[in-house]
């Protein structure tokens, strides 16, 4: 992995020390969870250098630059090549969109950012779908135009980091929802790392290709999104929202029965649409209650997804509830099942043995 972003950081603020010290990757959406109060918020604001973390031993730093050096150097918010977007964006109410836009834009220079040229900005705007606001005042927009214009204008300032602070939080489902995907498309086009934090598990799962657990101030775990959701640390993050995210490609489109079937390295999995194209990459989220377990091959069933796994490991019981790791043939990928402790004594089952694992639902993520 590029330890592009490095952050060793012991800050503390009244009673909660922040104490991390993470290497992250150089690009991609970087999720940063946890509970209320595990320090999400503080860690930004100290990449960000919103708060100013003292000790010889902190340090932050950005490819070849470095933010932070112990209390000797650092480099101050306005000189770091970086753009944030908060919960509730801040334009500023006397100037338009395309005002609030420009100004942004302006003081990028004074952050070691290249400012963009016309055709790249038109591209921001187009991608965000802002051209209809550009004359409107802040105050005329909905919550999630807001936030689609901070977006713009973070991206308008060409930062090489973007940090985002739970942008969604303040938009209902509906909104959050026609947001999600603009969002997507940001992760696409910016070059660099993208630290969003957030306690959704859905934003999380769609967008995230890492993530870092905090607790207590604390790096819990981290690593990529798969493969540290599968580590499990269900009471903390979760709730019943344990889930297993899965990476494969388009196989196949059945028209006359509405499916499409992801194959996830060679294990085929079959979902309701007809909307993503032949070959493509595309990522899938299974939810650990969905899944039942068999020992034997079952008869014929409505269920249409029935996958061959070996069952890899058995978590401790948890309030009569049992997680199940299972791991598909050929491949480093896992699925997390949720069965009952009852249902694991009837079945003995052992680990290393080979279960059919029959999904009730599949649901296409990015
Ligand atoms: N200026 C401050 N002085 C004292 N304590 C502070 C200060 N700022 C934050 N804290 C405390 O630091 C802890 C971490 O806060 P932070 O906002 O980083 O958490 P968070 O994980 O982002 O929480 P949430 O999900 O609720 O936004 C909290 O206990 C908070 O009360």
């Amino acid at each position: 992995m590029d330890a592009n972003i490095r952050v060793r950081i012991k800050h503390t603020l009244g009673h909660f020390t922040l104490d991390v010290d993470l290497s992250l990757p150089a690009s991609g959406i970087i999720a940063i969870t946890g509970p209320s109060g595990s320090g999400k918020t503080t860690l930004l604001r100290c990449i960000a250098g919103l708060e100013q973390a003292q000790g010889d031993d902190n340090c932050i730093s950005f490819a070849d630059q470095i933010w932070l050096q112990g209390s000797k150097q650092s480099i101050k918010t306005e000189q770091r090549p970086l753009a944030y977007v908060f919960q509730e964006s801040s334009l500023l109410p006397h100037l338009t969109v395309a005002e609030n836009i420009d100004y942004a834009a302006k003081r990028s220079r004074r952050r070691n950012c290249e400012p963009l040229g016309a055709q790249a900005r038109a591209h921001i705007i187009k991608l965000l779908d802002i051209t209809a606001l550009l004359a409107q005042s802040p105050e005329q927009l909905s919550g999630g135009e807001r936030q689609r214009v901070a977006l713009a204008r973070a991206l308008i300032a060409n930062p090489q980091v973007l940090l985002l602070d739970e942008p969604l939080s303040a938009l209902d489902m509906e909104r959050k929802q026609e947001i999600l995907p603009y969002l997507e498309e940001v992760g696409k086009v910016f070059s660099g790392p993208i630290l969003y934090v957030s306690h959704a598990m859905d934003e999380i799962a769609r967008l995230a290709d890492h993530l870092v657990i905090l607790q207590a101030g604390r790096v819990l775990d981290e690593g990529p999104l798969a493969s540290t959701l599968m580590r499990v640390h269900k009471p903390i993050i979760w709730g019943d929202d344990v889930m297993s995210v899965l990476q494969g490609q388009v196989a196949l489109r059945d028209e006359d029965f509405y499916l499409t079937r992801i194959d996830v390295d060679g294990s085929p999995f079959w979902l309701r649409g007809l909307d993503k194209n032949l070959a493509t990459e595309q990522r899938i989220q299974v939810l650990a209650r969905d899944i039942s377990v068999a020992v034997a091959e079952p008869g014929p069933s409505s269920i249409v997804n029935c996958i061959v796994c070996e069952l890899e490991s058995i978590f401790p019981p948890e309030r009569g509830e049992v997680l199940l790791r299972l791991r598909l043939p050929r491949s480093e990928q896992r699925l997390l099942a949720s069965i009952t402790a009852k249902s694991l004594q009837q079945l003995a089952l052992i680990e290393g043995q080979t279960l059919w694992a029959q999904i009730k639902s599949v649901a296409l993520l990015k």
